[in-house]
């Protein structure tokens, strides 16, 4: 819908190699009654999902680990990262896609999940959306051993380990992604293994 501080949008495609990058400019009314002419890089990678798999029982949580180039490029020592079981919508509803993914990532067939946000990823930059999930896993959920999809040349680790192992690693620094930051936090604040 047109907004009255907001006109003449143009988009010049930069890159379109594996997701889209635009240069977007547009005049922007602001606040003081000045119209500004602002340019913004723009990422479209789609939108995403991610879940955290947790078990009451056992009071254990299922994460991944993979390799990152971006974050190797920027200070992750070894470039590897601690983070839920997340991936790109496709054509998918977030629900199918997270379905999908955490087969495909930690080999467990989910039964049912709980929809717990939705939130933009890098605002400033990306068009993504994230839809945050929780979901519970049990032993007898496990079809496969995960690992993500071969020919996409994924290699992802399933780490299974106690909530509070996770919840140290969140505190001491070793859990630096943000969205198992966040799934994290909600499962603290709502009491979620207990
Ligand atoms: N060849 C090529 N392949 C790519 C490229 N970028 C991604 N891929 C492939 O695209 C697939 C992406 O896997 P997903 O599991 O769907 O996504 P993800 O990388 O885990 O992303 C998730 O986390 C991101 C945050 O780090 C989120 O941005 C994203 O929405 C999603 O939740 C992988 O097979 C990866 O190899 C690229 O530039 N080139
Ligand atoms: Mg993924």
């Amino acid at each position: 819908m047109p907004k009255e501080y907001i006109k003449n949008i143009k988009k010049t495609l930069l890159s379109d190699n594996y997701y889209i990058l635009n240069k977007v400019t547009f005049d922007y009314l602001m606040k003081n009654g000045r119209w500004v002419n602002t340019m913004r890089e723009v990422y479209d990678r789609g939108d995403g999902a991610g879940i955290l798999l947790y078990n009451k029982k056992k009071r254990t949580v299922i994460l991944t680990k993979q390799f990152r180039m971006p974050t190797y490029l920027n200070d992750n020592e070894d470039g590897f990262l601690v983070e839920i079981a997340a991936g790109m919508l496709d054509k998918d509803n977030p629900e199918a896609c997270i379905i999908r993914e955490t087969e495909e990532e930690t080999g467990y067939r989910l039964k049912s999940i709980e929809k717990v946000y939705e939130a933009y990823s890098s605002p400033g930059v990306m068009t993504e959306k994230m839809h945050f999930f929780v979901g519970e896993y049990t032993d007898d959920m496990k079809v496969n051993n995960g690992g993500g999809v071969a020919n996409e040349h994924e290699d992802i680790e399933v780490l299974e380990m106690p909530f509070n192992e996770a919840i140290d690693k969140l505190h001491n620094g070793q859990i630096v992604d943000t969205r198992t930051i966040v799934l994290l936090q909600y499962a603290i604040i709502n009491k979620l293994l207990e």
